[in-house]
């Protein structure tokens, strides 16, 4: 019984919510170019949790199924007062703060398939408003209210700052939320199809989801790129700062896949908006930094960029604190968390794979006064 380290080409779930397959990504069927180009998040939403795109009253419906749910219990600020703000990572505030949303909602171990969507509704709704409530908790700030004539994007925003987004603020954030929406069976999925396998309920799936996301190697890795992008502060530096690293043989965050080789589709639609609103916002050159470390991890490892790289750059440039951009990152993925979560429970079979035994041979025990 071999094993195959980090289950590298593996295939491990049918899945009817996104492909890659040479490269190219879509999501049910639709290539993330078009749905990024034409679609808005809400859209996405619809079409992950029900496998086709939704008709204009459809859609009605959702949105205002998500404004109606976004607000959240008064405790979610008393936990965020409760914590060490000065130290605690927002993703980890996020994790805990989810799995507490679970212990209101009254349906939350209700597994009938309706019950489910209702939660993936809330739970959709919930997150954006958790997330910027976080924010503005550990500023000294007053949650900002959602406004329900807004859309998702541009609520977010809104919460998060307190004034309404500009319309290209608006436009940038959607496309990064489509993009972020969903990927096959990556880590955090897999961690929340894994969990939902045991018919644990929808909150423990996303919160054991949020987990996963925030290390460096998955979704962790934007925020990182944004320290790196820090470090540097010039164009001119990037060229020893990246040197050195790569003579001492650490990675360079938001570079290499698993699954890609030729190149990440989602990145060239983040490294067009990182041109474009960098220079509005008078920052070009957390652009050109980012084109030129591109250009030697691209010539001297062979790497292409993932989504997290070119992410940097523009949630910077929509005014998002650096250590939320994982957790913006969260609140996109948990639509295709939640698919999955849904996918998992209609045709649901226990993960539960083996691993090969690598330790000692039969021992015998030795009492402690023997050892
Ligand atoms: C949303 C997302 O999750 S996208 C991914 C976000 N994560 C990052 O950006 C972190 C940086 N990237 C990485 O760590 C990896 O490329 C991963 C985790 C994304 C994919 O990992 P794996 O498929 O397991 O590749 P693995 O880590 O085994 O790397 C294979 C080789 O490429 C090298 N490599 C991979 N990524 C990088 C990188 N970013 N910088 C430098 N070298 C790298 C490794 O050092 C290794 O080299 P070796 O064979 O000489 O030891
Ligand atoms: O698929 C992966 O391994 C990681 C990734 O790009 C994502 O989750 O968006």
């Amino acid at each position: 019984m071999a094993s195959t380290k980090g289950l590298e080409g593996i295939v491990a779930a049918e899945t009817k919510i996104s492909s890659i397959i040479d490269d190219t990504l879509t999501y049910v069927g639709y290539n993330i170019d078009d749905l990024a180009d034409n679609a808005s998040f809400e859209e996405v939403v619809y079409l992950l949790w029900h496998t086709r795109l939704p008709k204009a009253e459809e859609l009605a419906e959702l949105k205002q199924q998500l404004a109606d749910n976004m607000e959240v219990p008064a405790s979610i600020v008393d936990l965020f007062k409760s914590m060490p703000l000065n130290t605690v990572h927002p993703m980890a505030a996020l994790r805990t703060a989810v799995s507490m949303l679970g212990t209101f909602d009254d349906e939350a171990d209700v597994m009938e398939s309706e019950a489910n969507y209702r939660k993936a509704i809330r739970l959709q709704a919930k997150i954006a408003t958790v997330v910027t409530t976080f924010a503005r908790v550990r500023n000294g700030q007053e949650p900002v209210a959602p406004k329900p004539e807004l859309g998702y994007a541009a609520n977010f925003l809104y919460m998060l700052k307190g004034e309404e987004p500009a319309a290209i603020e608006i436009e940038a954030f959607d496309k990064a939320l489509i993009l972020h929406a969903d990927h096959e069976l990556n880590a955090s999925t897999f961690t929340a199809r894994v969990c939902v396998a045991t018919l644990s309920d929808v909150y423990s799936g996303v919160t054991s989801a949020i987990g996963a996301l925030k290390g460096p190697l998955h979704g962790g890795a934007n925020e990182q790129v944004m320290k790196m992008l820090s470090e540097i502060g010039s164009v001119e530096n990037v060229e020893t700062y990246i040197q050195t690293k790569l003579d001492n043989k650490e990675k360079i965050m938001g570079f290499g896949h698993r699954v890609y080789r030729k190149g990440d589709p989602r990145a060239p639609h983040l490294r067009a908006m990182s041109e474009k609103l960098t220079k509005l916002t008078g920052k070009p050159e957390l652009y050109d930094m980012s084109v030129k470390i591109h250009d030697m991890i691209v010539t001297q490892k062979g790497l292409p960029a993932n989504v997290d790289f070119f992410s940097a750059s523009v949630y910077d440039s929509l005014g998002i604190e650096h250590d939320l951009f994982t957790p913006v990152f969260a609140v996109s993925r948990t639509s295709g968390w939640v698919a999955h979560i849904l996918e998992q429970y209609s045709n649901n079979r226990l993960i539960r794979p083996r691993a090969e035994y690598v330790g000692p041979g039969m021992q015998k025990y030795v009492a402690i006064s023997e050892r």
